[in-house]
């Protein structure tokens, strides 16, 4: 459902769903565009695991209400305002929460938290503040902004245990376990959104954070001692530089394997668990990390026909998939079957020569 209001440069439309409704400012190109789509209601049975208190030292803050599993939803929730990341204009951002927000939309937004202007209820102060990205919208493609009346009290972390992602079919930002998080535990995302993090080190995190949010970060990577935080500042960058050399480095081994038989693989193997214990060592649970991991150590387990091996990271790669796009990416077929997986007994093959996987 889509009620256009005004007739300006831009609209101030409310998707009125049957949960939650969402104040949009939307260029015309997109109102012009917008296909007939039906969200799915948001199902009510996923309770939502966030409950909003005061964190010392953060103001308020959210800690989740019963255990989460990695990968599992924490919570869901339609955002409050969404639009375009950039062109926004002060005066329209003021019209759009006067006009288009429900009573209760607009108490919940002027309550949130402003770090940028003096003035705490300035609209464009609270939405720089507290928003979240979305990609873009049917016929607009970029980036947008989102605000939430829970989501957008969520604390930054520079090992966060949870991400956000936007899922398109209930128009919705979920907040999804990148590590199991405990009953009681605060539920930290990092607001680098994944620009510059995790390669960063502390002190261009820390001006980022100061500039961008004005505070200073004391989370559990940055309160290490300087030692600790020194070597910290070496691995981080090499890790986010191995993990994406994996790719290249894992297909040349196979390739050997096929082609020639080679034998290399207790060295690459040795090189994935030295990556692995990398990102435990700083607590790096990206999603996008640990899928190229662990999708490296099941080719190099299956080539060598190691089922137990394959199954555990199999699972472990459906549950940080999960994480990122809310589904297993067909790593738990792996894990039920790994001999039907294409990798399965690559290693020494010579039939398989001259065949590319
Ligand atoms: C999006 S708001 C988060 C919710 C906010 N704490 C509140 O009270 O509504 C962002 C602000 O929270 C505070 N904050 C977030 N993460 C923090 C952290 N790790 N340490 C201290 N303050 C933090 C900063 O003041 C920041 O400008």
């Amino acid at each position: 459902m889509f009620e256009g209001q005004r007739t300006s440069s831009w609209r101030e439309s409310l998707h009125g769903l049957a949960t939650g409704a969402t104040s949009c400012m939307f260029p015309r190109q997109v109102k012009h565009s917008w296909p007939e789509i039906e969200y799915k209601p948001i199902d009510r049975s996923e309770a939502s695991c966030l409950r909003i208190t005061d964190v010392r030292g953060k103001g308020k803050g959210c800690v989740a209400a019963s255990a989460v599993p990695r990968g599992e939803l924490v919570a869901r929730e339609r955002a409050l305002l969404m639009m375009p990341r950039t062109f926004v204009i002060p005066k329209h951002a003021a019209s759009t929460v006067a006009t288009a927000m429900t009573p209760k939309q607009r108490a919940a937004f002027s309550a949130l938290y402003n770090c940028k202007s003096a003035d705490p209820g300035d609209a464009l102060g609270i939405i720089r503040t507290n928003s979240f990205l979305v990609p873009g919208m049917p016929g607009h493609n970029v980036l947008y902004s989102a605000v939430f009346e829970t989501f957008s009290r969520i604390n930054h972390s520079c090992c966060p245990n949870a991400m956000f992602r936007w899922d398109k079919e209930t128009f919705s930002g979920e907040i999804r376990a990148m590590r199991p998080i405990s009953e009681g535990e605060e539920v930290t995302i990092s607001y680098f959104q994944e620009i510059l993090e995790p390669a960063a080190v502390t002190h261009e995190r820390q001006k980022f954070l100061l500039e961008g949010y004005n505070f200073k970060c004391t989370c559990s990577i940055c309160a290490r001692s300087s030692k600790a935080r020194a070597r910290s500042d070496e691995d981080r960058p090499i890790i986010t530089m191995s993990v994406t050399d994996i790719g290249a480095y894992h297909r040349e081994m196979v390739y050997d394997w096929i082609t020639r038989g080679g034998n290399d693989h207790a060295r690459l193997l040795n090189y994935l668990h030295t990556i692995e214990a990398a990102l435990d060592r700083e607590m790096i649970f990206y999603p996008t990390h640990w899928i190229y991991l662990a999708r490296a150590v099941v080719m190099v387990r299956c080539a060598l026909r190691e089922a137990k091996a394959v199954r555990k990271w199999a699972q472990r790669a459906a549950q940080h998939s999960r994480a990122l796009t809310g589904s297993d990416g067909g790593w738990d077929a792996i894990a039920r079957e790994p001999e039907k997986c294409g990798w399965w007994g690559t290693w020494n093959k010579p039939r398989l020569r001259g065949i590319w996987v």
